[in-house]
């Protein structure tokens, strides 16, 4: 088993891998069981993310869930000769098995945005579907950790709080919301700018997931650039804040953000598993309960454990525009929270 998933990660790895994210995600090389149930798993993420789910070397158990067309998804992506079983559930009949035995469930199951629309239009369809999904995960998986990308992530996390409180399998170490694809785009949008390879730089991205409650922290971005004014991270903290809007113009009504989110949400799930076979050192950015504002929920660097979140980290020193930005973030995320506890609370 062992050379079979030594060979895996190394030909993984010389295939598409050549910077720290993409050796993160393909290294672990002896891992343990663990399975991975994708709701939503027919979609425009769905897809694409079971693809680099079926990759990864740590998944022995991949669980593709939708309402429909998840048993040709399964049997397409079952297939490649990577370590993972592949299992297609279709209907809500299907659910629960789908679901027994996760360890790592992802949520990318609902509509997304059409031009003109904001995250919080998605609201009245999504919260139904998140409600009812975390509801079938408080019934068979209580334990797994929780991997939220449905929109609007700012209140579709506080609905699974308040669903899981409600069920009694409440674990604040294993709600996350995915705010990776954020992470990600500030990342590009940097090296662009101050022409370094992109697969080098890091940024924290905090606050939440939608306009200006997405706060990229330019300030602790490494490796630092002396080459960039202060217009240049105004427009580079704009263009992070208006990524979604970005793709959802250039995809005129076809939908989001779908191959990037996939990315993002394969790199945060494989984080998870790392944290919970208890790889040291595993801290990324995400949408958790938090302490280090007044708010309930807040995006930072958490590290990883072995059972989810092992420790929230602080911000960190902020910039005046950054003191600026955090201050300003604060009644919309507030609202957005609030939201989707009331909504979970009267349904
Ligand atoms: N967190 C992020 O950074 C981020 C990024 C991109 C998109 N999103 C969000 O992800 C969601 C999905 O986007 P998409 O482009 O994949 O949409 P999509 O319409 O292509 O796919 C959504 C899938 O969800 C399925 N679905 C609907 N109701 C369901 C239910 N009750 N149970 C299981 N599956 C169900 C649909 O059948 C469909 O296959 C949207 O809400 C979008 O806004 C979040
Ligand atoms: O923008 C969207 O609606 C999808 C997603 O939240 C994104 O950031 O791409």
């Amino acid at each position: 088993m062992r050379s079979f998933l030594v060979r895996s990660a190394e030909s993984a790895l010389r295939r598409g891998g050549n910077g720290p994210s993409a050796r993160r995600l393909f290294s672990s090389l002896s891992a343990p069981d663990r399975k991975v149930a994708v709701l939503g798993a027919a979609g425009g993420i769905g897809q694409p993310l079971a693809l680099l789910m079926k990759l990864n070397p740590l998944v022995s158990s991949l669980a593709l869930y939708d309402i429909a067309g998840t048993p040709g998804v399964a049997a397409d992506v079952s297939h490649i000769n990577t370590r993972a079983k592949v299992a297609g559930y279709a209907g809500e009949e299907q659910l629960g098995e789908a679901l027994e035995g996760s360890d790592v469930v992802i949520i990318p199951a609902g509509v997304p945005r059409k031009p003109g629309m904001t995250r919080d239009d998605l609201f009245n369809i999504n919260a139904g579907i998140v409600k009812s999904l975390c509801t079938a995960i408080a019934k068979y998986c209580p334990n797994a950790v929780v991997n939220m990308i449905s929109n609007p992530v700012n209140s579709t996390v506080p609905i699974a709080s308040e669903v899981f409180k409600k069920a009694g399998t409440y674990d604040e170490r294993k709600l996350f919301g995915v705010t990776t694809l954020d992470v990600v785009r500030a990342k590009t949008f940097y090296a662009g700018k101050a022409n370094i390879p992109a697969a080098d730089v890091n940024v924290p991205v905090v606050g939440g997931h939608a306009g200006i409650t997405i706060l990229p922290l330019f300030s602790q971005a490494t490796p630092a650039s002396n080459d960039l004014s202060h217009e240049d991270i105004k427009a580079l903290t704009k263009r992070t804040q208006d990524g979604g809007t970005e793709v959802v113009e250039a995809k005129a009504g076809k939908g989001s953000a779908t191959l990037s989110m996939a990315y993002a949400g394969a790199i945060f799930a494989d984080a998870c598993l790392k944290g919970l076979n208890g790889t040291p050192d595993i801290v990324e950015c995400s949408f958790v309960q938090s302490t280090i504002t007044e708010l309930p929920f807040f995006a930072s660097k958490v590290r990883l454990g072995k059972n989810g979140v092992e420790e929230v980290l602080g911000l960190g020193p902020l910039s005046d525009y950054e003191k600026e930005g955090f201050e300003n973030l604060k009644p919309e995320l507030k609202a957005s929270i609030e939201k989707g506890i009331k909504f979970a609370n009267q349904n």
